[in-house]
């Protein structure tokens, strides 16, 4: 029941909801039962011809029951869904506050559509846990235990015969079908699992199947997952609805006991006959109640698997920074790496090995080397999105192990490889810049990275999927242009961009990087003659440092690959 600690602390929350659902639920079950039991008081009454005012008052009392049902029933399922909305909106804020820390290592143990199928489906699952799960047995509890000592007034036989049928209605059968139902809803649980995943493998990769003549294929097996979900859910509903049938009729047979046990009472002179079939009904009304009890562990069951599945996910310790937290100011920071290696989860090799630099404060460095050879690892150690305990890292001379990422990245101007941008407009992926930006200052951006044929109303597709490559990495520069930053980390921001705008690109952004420490990714070596510091990594190691001159001179790594660059170009 542990794994269900996340549902249950939303439940307590929602404590004044829960306490009306139980009672409406319980005025709604009483008056039910009431209005059976009156109604088959007025048949038996009637037979026997009082008085019409006593009919009167008969008939009085079942509209006030009825009317009373109706209206806590309505009560009922209003709190009692108003309750549940809150709770799956609750437990879908705090899987995202636990999630939010974990990314972007959390891809490297899920895929994205499992992900998606656990923050949907699986905490949609857990609504059936207090709908039909938490309160409703709390309310049959009390339901029967009134009708019990109402109808102890008659023989202590129906108390007994009422909860021999709540043991064997509330307790065994549901709990005979719990065991039958387990692997099905296993079954269901893992087939939309599946779904969801292959539907975020063909809307990610729809473009590459197509171009790879895979899309055929891919559909098929989407096709295949949709038809193996559907039909384990149908087998599941056909299930769970012959479960329910065999618990209505179970509860038939208790009533027909209650029938059996009064008739044989009122032969024995022990009861008025008149009672009769007002007890029967009361039976047949209560036992109704308990018929969805069938369906009880099997929502249990489901509740805590979907719980299991979540917690797998928020129980990932994140890796943050460690008390106490140090702050950074607003200047150009130092940088330092003191013999620092990482190693990506999964990975044999170190992506980055004993590597140490420094960079001074407002200077402007390049990391070059082979693809693969370990820059972005390094920016990623640097932003805090990778942490590591082999080495130090000094940012404004204070351990970045004692730096929130969250400060890192609210003092950095970073633009990666590959960027996102969200659906909606020009205007919508410059907003996020910063607040109170004006249309103005967005233009001015566009203009100066040769984005003015631009509107700011102009539509941006998901992922930036109507811009080209080159358009995407010009609107994520002119997104950080906008921030006033001193730290720049740069991971190949021109990569896509030609020449001539690149170089147009590369001038504004000196102009506006003049006071701040830059790193700069690059796999062109043109242009790095302007700065102060070349890192050459290879192999996760730095190969050699220095001036762009040093490097020339020394006729090493970096000469090699100016001169293979200069080969290429002649
Ligand atoms: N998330 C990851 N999980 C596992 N291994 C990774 C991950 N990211 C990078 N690596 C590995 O770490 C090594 C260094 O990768 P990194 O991205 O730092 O190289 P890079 O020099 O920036 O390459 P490129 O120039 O192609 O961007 C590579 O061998 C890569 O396969």
């Amino acid at each position: 029941m542990n794994e269900l600690g996340i549902v249950l602390k939303q439940i307590a929350a929602e404590r004044k909801n829960v306490w009306y659902s139980v009672l409406f639920g319980y005025i709604g079950g009483v008056t039910a039962a009431g209005l059976f039991a009156a109604s088959g008081y007025l048949i038996s009454k009637a037979a026997l011809l009082p008085p019409v005012y006593t009919l009167t008052l008969l008939i009085a009392f079942i509209k006030v029951f009825g009317l009373v049902k109706a209206g806590s029933k309505y009560g009922e399922r209003m709190v009692s869904h108003r309750a549940t909305f809150n709770i799956l909106a609750g437990i879908r804020v705090r899987f995202f506050e636990k999630l939010e820390p974990l990314a972007p290592g959390i891809f490297q143990k899920f895929r994205s559509g499992d992900l998606l199928a656990r923050i949907t489906g699986d905490v949609e699952s857990l609504q059936n846990f207090f709908l039909r799960v938490y309160y409703p047995p709390i309310v049959l509890v009390f339901v029967f235990l009134s009708s019990m000592i109402f109808t102890a007034f008659y023989s202590f036989w129906f108390p007994l015969i009422f909860a021999a049928g709540l043991l064997l209605t509330g307790l065994l059968i549901p709990a005979v079908f719990a065991l039958r139902r387990q692997k099905i809803e296993e079954k269901v649980r893992e087939s939309r699992a599946v779904l969801s995943t292959d539907t975020a493998e063909v809307l990610y990769g729809f473009r590459d199947l197509k171009i790879y003549q895979q899309l055929n294929d891919k559909e098929k097996s989407l096709h295949h997952s949709s038809a193996a979900y559907i039909a384990n859910q149908e087998k599941s509903s056909s299930q769970s609805m012959f479960n329910q049938s065999v618990n209505q009729a179970a509860g038939l047979l208790i009533s027909w006991g209650v029938l059996a046990a009064g008739v044989y009472l009122v032969q024995q002179g022990e009861l008025d006959g008149l009672f009769l079939a007002m007890l029967v009904m009361l039976s047949l009304s209560v036992f109704e109640n308990a018929s969805p009890m069938a369906a009880l562990p099997p929502h249990l069951e489901d509740s805590r698997k979907a719980s299991e599945r979540l917690n797998e996910v928020t129980e990932i310790k994140p890796v943050t920074a460690i008390e106490p937290y140090e702050t950074l100011s607003d200047e150009a920071p130092v940088i330092r790496f003191n013999d620092i290696s990482y190693t990506h989860e999964g990975e044999e090799r170190p992506a980055v090995n004993e590597v140490s630099f420094s960079i001074e404060a407002g200077s402007k460095t390049a990391i070059v080397g082979a693809s693969g050879s370990g820059k972005s690892t390094i920016f990623q150690l640097l932003l805090g999105v990778l942490r590591t305990s082999e080495g130090d890292i000094q940012l404004q001379n204070k351990q970045i192990s004692h730096i929130r990422s969250e400060d890192i990245w609210e003092k950095s101007n970073v633009v990666m490889q590959e960027n996102h941008f969200f659906f909606g407009t020009v205007r919508d992926n410059l907003q996020i810049a910063r607040e109170g930006l004006t249309d103005e200052e967005m233009l001015w951006m566009l203009e100066k990275v040769s984005l003015s044929r631009f509107s700011l109303d102009d539509p941006v597709l998901e992922k930036g999927e109507n811009l080209s490559g080159g358009e995407r990495q010009r609107l994520a520069i002119a997104r950080v242009l906008l921030r006033k930053r001193s730290l720049w980390l740069l991971d190949e921001p021109l990569s896509s961009i030609d020449n001539v705008t690149s170089a147009e690109i590369m001038r504004y952004l000196e102009e506006r990087t003049e006071d701040a420490t830059v790193c700069l990714i690059s796999h062109q070596l043109k242009g790095l003659e302007k700065m102060d510091r070349i890192i050459v990594m290879d192999g996760g190691r730095i190969a050699e440092q220095g001036t762009f001159t040093d490097l020339m001179d020394a006729r090493g790594m970096f000469y090699e690959m100016k001169r293979i660059e200069q080969e290429i170009l002649v």
